[in-house]
């Protein structure tokens, strides 16, 4: 039998995901689906022809029998709540990012997942499952260019709305970064620094843009991220990894190379749905057998508290400009 998928958020990536479930992945639908903004909600069954019963409430939905699993993709404020009650009906979750908006919320749903003896939380960083990433983790794994010794990346979107202020450049956008990096490197940050370049102009009292963050890790790797949310041209993400040999690349996603007119030009994506697009159907997927065969493989919820312990420091970095340290409790063995 499939699994019955409940949606709560019916937003951009609610609405997407709920698209992938029902017309591209295999073993699940989606039977009922909740927004704050009842309409909204409804307006996803109808446009996306879901079979799906809406639910006034999230927490009611988590209860529902018609419910096996669980998605989470409503505003990030939001998340810790709905994924201690799904954990408390001892039903699967898929939470987006972040897990919850502080470290402390985090660790709430680490310690509560841990007193079920069972994993029930995937995290939805999808990058790992990128394949120019993987390619990068292959690279470095067999020891193509020696030790790493620094990260040169970009964040970069063409823009933002104005509800995205200062401190979701880390919470929102450099999260991901703080996520895949830990993966990449296998290691963990020790200190996190920002520092703010002249402001574009397209950017709003609110939002310093662009930001430079540095950090360290355990092992002394130094990396650089550049976030800037108001690029205009488009949706670009980099990541340079030097090492004692060489350095690597991660590639550009596919794209036609047009010789034309003297020129050679080719398009850069805008739109993040686009640029993972086949990362978020790997991660997801991965979480349906998951809950199917009863064992949850994905990102886990530690994995979603260490990159808050870094991004509470990158918060408090915004704000003091000083160099933050960083430190974080062992791992539990609930999670190796
Ligand atoms: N992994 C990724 O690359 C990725 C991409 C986009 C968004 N996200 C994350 O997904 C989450 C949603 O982002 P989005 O872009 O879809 O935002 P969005 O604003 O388009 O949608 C969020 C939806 O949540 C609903 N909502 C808010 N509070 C609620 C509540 N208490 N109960 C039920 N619904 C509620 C809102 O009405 C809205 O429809 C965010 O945490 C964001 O960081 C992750
Ligand atoms: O929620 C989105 C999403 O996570 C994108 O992947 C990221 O590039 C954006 O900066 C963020 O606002």
């Amino acid at each position: 039998m499939p699994l019955r998928v409940g949606i709560i958020g019916t937003g951009a990536i609610g609405r997407d995901h709920s698209r992938r479930i029902n017309n591209v992945l295999t073993g699940a639908h989606v039977s009922a689906v909740n927004d704050v903004n009842v309409e909204q909600a409804q307006k996803a069954v109808d446009d996306l022809d879901l079979k799906a019963e809406v639910f006034a409430n999230g927490h009611e939905l988590i209860q529902s029998n018609a419910v096996d699993a669980v998605l989470v993709t409503s505003w990030g404020p939001t998340h810790e709540e709905f994924v201690l009650s799904a954990i408390a009906a001892g039903k699967p979750v898929f939470c987006e990012k972040p897990l919850a908006t502080t470290a402390e919320g985090c660790k709430r749903i680490v310690d509560a997942e841990i007193a079920t003896g069972k994993r029930l939380v995937q995290v939805g960083f999808m990058r790992p499952y990128d394949s120019g990433y993987q390619l990068l983790k292959n690279a470095l794994t067999i020891g193509e260019i020696g030790d790493p010794l620094m990260v040169h990346c970009a964040h970069r979107n063409p823009e933002v709305p104005e509800s995205y202020v200062t401190p979701m450049a880390i919470q929102d956008t450099l999260i991901h970064e703080l996520d895949v990096l830990r993966w990449l490197l296998d290691d963990d940050y020790v200190s996190a620094q920002v520092i703010y370049p002249r402001r574009t102009r397209f950017t709003h009292s609110k939002l310093a843009d662009p930001q430079i963050v540095l950090l360290e890790t355990k092992r002394g790797i130094r990396i650089d991220v550049e976030v800037f949310v108001n690029c205009k041209y488009g949706y670009d993400i980099q990541c340079s990894v030097v090492g004692e040999l060489g350095v690597l690349n991660l590639p550009e996603p596919q794209s036609l190379l047009v010789r034309k007119e003297a020129s050679l030009a080719t398009n850069i994506l805008t739109d993040w749905k686009q640029r993972f697009i086949k990362a978020y159907d790997v991660e997801l997927q991965e979480f349906i057998n998951g809950c199917l065969n009863s064992s949850i493989t994905g990102p886990s919820a530690w994995d979603g508290y260490a990159a808050s312990v870094a991004s509470d420091a990158c918060v408090e970095a915004q704000e003091t400009g000083a160099i933050i340290p960083i430190s974080m409790a062992d791992k539990p063995s609930f999670y190796s």
